[in-house]
């Protein structure tokens, strides 16, 4: 199983590439840049790394992001991530970054923007990687904020393919952010929002009804409901579930607990991501290789998973084919 898991060609949908600071460059860029941070050294930062909910983890991921300031950074940190990806053998990947949390520190859209994009101009040539980068709002800011982020990001509408919504779940419902997701969509942005993480489904359907949403990130209490679970199954609307971070974050007691095989099982268009993985224990293999030995999942379980990522993902038909056809031929 862990061989068919490394050897299979991946697309990965939900990775927010501020999620993937390693201790280790956050050590090297709070040096280069001169940023305080409250960790003595690498093991200290990963003692820190001890999650009881998703706010817990945010406010340690802010503030690690605080030492991202050069356009080199967004660089390093992005490029790291590739070489993860080499690693793990994914093909195609799909990133989320946020905007606001750059821009609220005095960095510019641009410098963010551009330091990532050169990174992933480099994956595709030398590697032949491909890659869609989506922007996030922060849902425990304003939807007025929200609007001024997606005017800063016009200039660079050919770069970004959509938009997203992440940070602090409860108290901050997919309805909060209704206009600027129409806003975005008569741009031609493309539309996902994290919805039914920590808070329940009725913020799925409000992600679906209220904001048009063609992809749900984490989705996993939809199971709570049996009227949207068939729902999700007749649309075959995509869910980017990320195991390890909802153990990471106590959605789920541990692997043995985590409803993937139920929602699989039941027919839905499931993926596997791994969030943030710097702060969640791994990657998209070491994601794969928990599920796998915590849960009865059969070998065309992960076969399955596999191309619904890049079913679900936003390339072409024809590179969708090209993938799902290496799928095919890595199966053997
Ligand atoms: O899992 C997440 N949920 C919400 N916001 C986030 N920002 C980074 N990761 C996450
Ligand atoms: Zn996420």
């Amino acid at each position: 199983m862990i061989d068919l898991i490394k050897r299979l060609p991946k697309a990965e949908l939900h990775l927010h590439i501020e999620g993937s600071l390693e201790p280790e460059l956050m050590f090297r860029l709070a040096k280069k840049n001169q940023i305080e941070i409250p960790y003595k050294d690498i093991e200290d930062v990963r003692n820190a790394y001890n999650f009881t909910n998703l706010q817990t983890f945010l406010d340690i991921y802010y503030a690690g992001a605080d030492v991202l300031i050069t356009q080199d950074d967004f660089y390093d940190l992005t490029w790291e991530y590739i070489l993860k990806c080499v690693e793990d053998n994914v093909i195609h990947t799909e990133i989320f970054f946020d905007p606001q949390t750059h821009t609220a520190r005095g960095v510019a859209f641009e410098t963010v923007i551009t330091g990532i994009k050169r990174a992933l101009a480099d994956a595709k040539a030398q590697y032949g990687i491909t890659s869609c980068i989506i922007m996030c709002f922060l849902r425990h800011l304003s939807q007025e904020e929200a609007f001024e982020t997606l005017e800063q990001a016009l200039p660079f509408k050919d770069d970004i393919i959509g938009v997203g919504l992440d940070s602090s779940e409860l108290g901050n419902p997919p309805s909060k952010f209704k206009d600027v997701f129409k806003k975005a969509k008569e741009e031609g942005f493309k539309l996902v929002a994290h919805a039914g993480e920590e808070a329940d489904f009725s913020y799925i359907y409000e992600a679906l009804d209220l904001l048009d949403i063609s992809r749900i990130d984490h989705g996993v209490q939809s199971i709570k409901s049996d009227e949207l679970m068939q729902r999700l199954k007749d649309e075959q609307m995509p869910l980017t579930v990320c195991p390890n971070s909802n153990i990471e974050l106590r959605v789920f007691d541990n692997y043995k607990a985590h409803n993937i095989k139920e929602l699989l099982d039941y027919g839905l268009n499931i993926t596997i991501n791994s969030d943030d993985p710097a702060y969640f224990k791994g990657y998209i293999n070491q994601n794969f290789i928990n599920i796998s030995e915590n849960l009865p999942l059969t070998e065309d379980d992960i076969i399955t998973l596999v191309k619904n990522s890049f079913r679900s993902s936003f390339i072409s038909d024809e590179l969708k084919q090209q993938y799902l056809d290496r799928v095919d031929q890595a199966v053997g």
